[in-house]
């Protein structure tokens, strides 16, 4: 199959929109654990999506430097991120590929901009560079990755369904406030 321009979808956030936390205890972005990775991401212009990542001591491997395989979560956050606001499509990733340039070390920020780069079917390609220390800053790491769009009976089969029930009804509580309807909820 061909691969196509991705289609942002029309509802997509648009460009300068914080994205905040998709699931408090996501350890990519949520704020539940404190050793998480805390990433930060804005949609940017032209389908990408701008993510910050703070190397803490948390995400050591070798003393003072950022362990590997933590970058490589970074990426497939700020990736998964920019997949599933942009194309507003339940997607899993099915292979992610990590070039390490730089050594990251602990303090350092790295500022990641991910872009969709298209789509073949289920199959969606992105792919990011994460700048050391500026978002101009040299490249540390960079990463390509294949998403697969799943049903929603992906997360319901394989996940846990009271972690699944926490997070509807958590989205169901920001949308009441964001449309006012607060009063509505009925403690
Ligand atoms: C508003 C919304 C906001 C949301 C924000 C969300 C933020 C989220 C942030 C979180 C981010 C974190 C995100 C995470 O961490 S997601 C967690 C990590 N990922 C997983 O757990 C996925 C586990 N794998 C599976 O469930 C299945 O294997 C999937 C579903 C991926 C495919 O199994 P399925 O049986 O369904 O499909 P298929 O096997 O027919 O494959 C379909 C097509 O794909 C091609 N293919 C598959 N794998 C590979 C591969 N490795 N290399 C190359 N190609 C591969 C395959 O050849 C085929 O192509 P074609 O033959 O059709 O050409």
């Amino acid at each position: 199959m061909d691969v196509e321009p991705p289609a942002v979808h029309p509802k997509a956030p648009t460009p300068g929109t914080e994205l905040g936390i998709h699931f408090d205890e996501c350890f990519g972005c949520g704020d539940e654990f404190e050793a998480g990775l805390h990433l930060r991401s804005r949609i940017g212009e032209a389908q990408t999506v701008y993510s910050e990542f703070t190397v803490t001591a948390a995400h050591q491997g070798a003393p003072g430097l950022a362990h590997g395989g933590l970058l490589a979560c970074a990426f497939d956050e700020a990736l998964g991120s920019t997949v599933g606001n942009l194309l507003r499509r339940p997607a899993v990733t099915g292979k992610l590929e990590t070039d390490f340039r730089r050594p990251v070390p602990v303090g350092s920020t790295l500022y990641i901009e991910a872009r969709l780069d298209g789509t073949a079917g289920r199959k969606i390609y992105a792919s990011a560079d994460g700048h050391l220390d500026a978002p101009d800053g040299p490249i540390a790491v960079s990463a390509r990755a294949l998403f697969v769009a799943v049903g929603f009976e992906h997360f319901t089969t394989h996940g846990d369904p009271a972690a699944l029930k926490k997070l509807a009804d958590a989205q169901e509580k920001a949308k009441r406030v964001r449309e006012g309807r607060d009063w509505e909820i009925n403690p």
